[in-house]
């Protein structure tokens, strides 16, 4: 485990009637994105606090720094959680200084303002923000003891696109800062785009793990046409390379010039065709046979 900031091996979590993490090993290097990624009740957020020390482990190991989790753990992590209480009548900035003021190190508060946009906010009750302010404060609290490694549960469910894209400029400039993060998500889009390895978790296990794209690629030549069922001829049986979902064909291709055209020649028609790059949400569905948002 000596290359990891953070190391699992082998967790398990058992709740009454419910085993959440079911054998999960992973390991986050210094300066990585990582994305536990998965539906809902996957069991990422179990893990993640198992990893964040705040859930104890039915088995299993955790090593930050190759040690077991220890106070300085604390000191050097930032955590920040689904539904963080920010206290009621408390305005942002106020906010800001009381969690500051919980650890010994603490970050220039106003850089920290500048990076997470807060300037503009920082006399507001923190009740009456949008959903997007409350997560930018909510990772500005995260930050505030300087963590070499940041936790971020679901950071953006919830927000609208706009706020969504934002907020990922957010954690480009974060990682930029050299910090280290570990976030969950159930999505695909925000794992693609945010993530340099993800664990994709089902069940309390994963199903894989690496670099999103190279797993994309593992599994899938560069493009899928897909095309209604209606649209294919039949008389033509299906070649070895599609593959039929629900009321559409997919077929899987390298060469999608050479495959449009024996499209044409069998007398398909392409008017309703879509040509896709393959995604996670693939991915996904190839390994576990259900989408991702079902
Ligand atoms: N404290 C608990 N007691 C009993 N069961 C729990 C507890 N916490 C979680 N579970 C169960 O463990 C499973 C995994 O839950 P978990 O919250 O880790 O999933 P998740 O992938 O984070 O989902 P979500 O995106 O909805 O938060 C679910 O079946 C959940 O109901």
């Amino acid at each position: 485990m000596a290359p990891f900031l953070l190391a699992a091996e082998g967790l398990e979590k058992q709740f009454p009637g419910v085993r959440a993490v079911d054998g999960i090993s992973l390991g986050v290097r210094p300066g990585q994105c990582f994305g536990l990624l998965g539906p809902n009740g996957a069991g990422k957020t179990t893990t993640l606090e198992m990893l964040e020390g705040i859930q104890t482990p039915t088995a299993g190991q955790i090593l930050f720094r190759g040690r077991p989790l220890d106070r300085d753990f604390r000191e050097q992590v930032g955590i920040q959680f689904q539904a963080t209480a920010l206290q009621d009548f408390q305005r942002v900035h106020e906010a800001l200084t009381m969690f500051a003021r919980l650890y010994r190190r603490h970050a220039d508060l106003e850089e920290l303002i500048e990076l997470c946009h807060l300037r503009a906010i920082l006399n507001r009750d923190t009740r009456k923000l949008s959903g997007g302010q409350r997560q930018r404060l909510l990772l500005a609290i995260a930050l505030v003891n300087e963590p070499v490694l940041v936790f971020l549960d679901e950071p953006t469910t919830g927000l609208d696109p706009q706020a969504r894209r934002n907020f990922w400029a957010l954690i480009d400039r974060v990682r930029e800062r050299g910090t280290t993060i570990l976030l969950t998500t159930h999505y695909m889009e925000e794992a693609e785009r945010l993530c340099d390895e993800i664990a994709i978790v089902d069940q309390g296990r994963i199903l894989t793990q690496g670099d999103p794209r190279t797993l994309i690629q593992e599994e899938f030549p560069a493009a899928i046409l897909r095309l209604p069922v209606h649209a294919w001829p039949k008389d033509h049986p299906l070649p070895d390379n599609a593959e039929r979902r629900d009321t559409m064909i997919e077929l899987y291709v390298d060469d999608v010039a050479n495959a449009l055209e024996q499209l044409e020649r069998q007398g398909t028609s392409l008017i309703d065709l879509r040509v896709d790059r393959p995604s996670l949400e693939d991915l996904f569905l190839k390994l576990t046979g259900h989408h991702l948002r079902a």
